[in-house]
């Protein structure tokens, strides 16, 4: 059977390997129409630039995750060598507030049609009500992303990451045009770790999820292949 999503894969396979070879390893074994690439904090802190540039020389689609939150400067200067690596979506923290925001949107107006998506994280999917309260956000989790994901729309960016337990109240008050990328993914039977508002695929995807964010019940599968081809025809069958 041929995946519904082929066109348009809806997982970002988180790469959190601290050894190349192993991250090389997967990759070969998979297929830029089957997947995305995520490339986090970790990666490119081991391997930089050059790794990103090989996943996208390879033909992938790549997500760079390093989650810019800085003044405004710095931030549209990140942003801008991000686009110039030629990965397909870049993030910045919602909570750097929307000056910081505009200044990332304006710097990739040179790209044009080659410019990365733009988003920006709103709540981690690892954050609990009570951890938000702790450093001082008084919101349930819910409403913080809410807030945070309006600021992201009206700043111009092309959508926000979520967990998918707020998918569909942000389908529902921000539009179905603004992306909503969802970590927290967990296939039934698979550990949570250090994840908190979690779903599962086929629950994110009926929630509103334009991509789902998977990491370790892939990367640390013993057949990491045949996980996502298994999660791909689940997601399928339920759109
Ligand atoms: O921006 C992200 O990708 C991200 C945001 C967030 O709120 N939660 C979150 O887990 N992530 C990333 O998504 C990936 C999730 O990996 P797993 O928990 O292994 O599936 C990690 O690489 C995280 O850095």
């Amino acid at each position: 059977m041929q995946d519904s999503n082929i066109h348009d894969p809806k997982i970002l396979i988180a790469l959190d390997f601290a050894d190349r070879q192993e991250a090389l390893a997967l990759v070969a074994r998979l297929d830029p129409a089957s997947c995305r690439l995520k490339v986090g904090k970790e990666m490119f802190t081991l391997f930089g630039p050059e790794f990103v540039r090989s996943l996208v020389d390879a033909g992938f689609d790549v997500f760079l995750d390093l989650k810019f939150h800085d003044i405004p400067n710095t931030v549209a200067k990140a942003v801008a060598a991000a686009a110039e690596l030629g990965v397909w979506m870049v993030n910045v923290h919602a909570s750097g507030g929307p000056r910081m925001m505009q200044a990332a949107k304006a710097a990739l107006q040179p790209y044009g049609d080659k410019a990365p998506l733009l988003i920006a994280v709103t709540v981690l999917t690892s954050m609990t009500g009570e951890e938000l309260h702790q450093v001082g956000v008084l919101r349930s989790p819910a409403e913080q992303v809410l807030t945070l994901a309006r600021l992201t729309r009206d700043a111009g960016l092309d959508g926000v990451v979520c967990s998918a337990q707020e998918a569909s109240l942000l389908k529902a008050e921000l539009g179905p045009d603004f992306k909503l990328v969802t970590p927290g993914i967990r296939p039934a039977g698979s550990e949570a770790g250090d994840q908190r508002r979690i779903m599962t695929p086929e629950q994110a995807l009926a929630a509103g999820s334009d991509y789902l964010v998977i990491g370790r019940p892939i990367t640390q599968a013993d057949d990491p292949a045949a996980v996502l081809a298994q999660i791909n025809r689940g997601l399928a069958a339920a759109g």
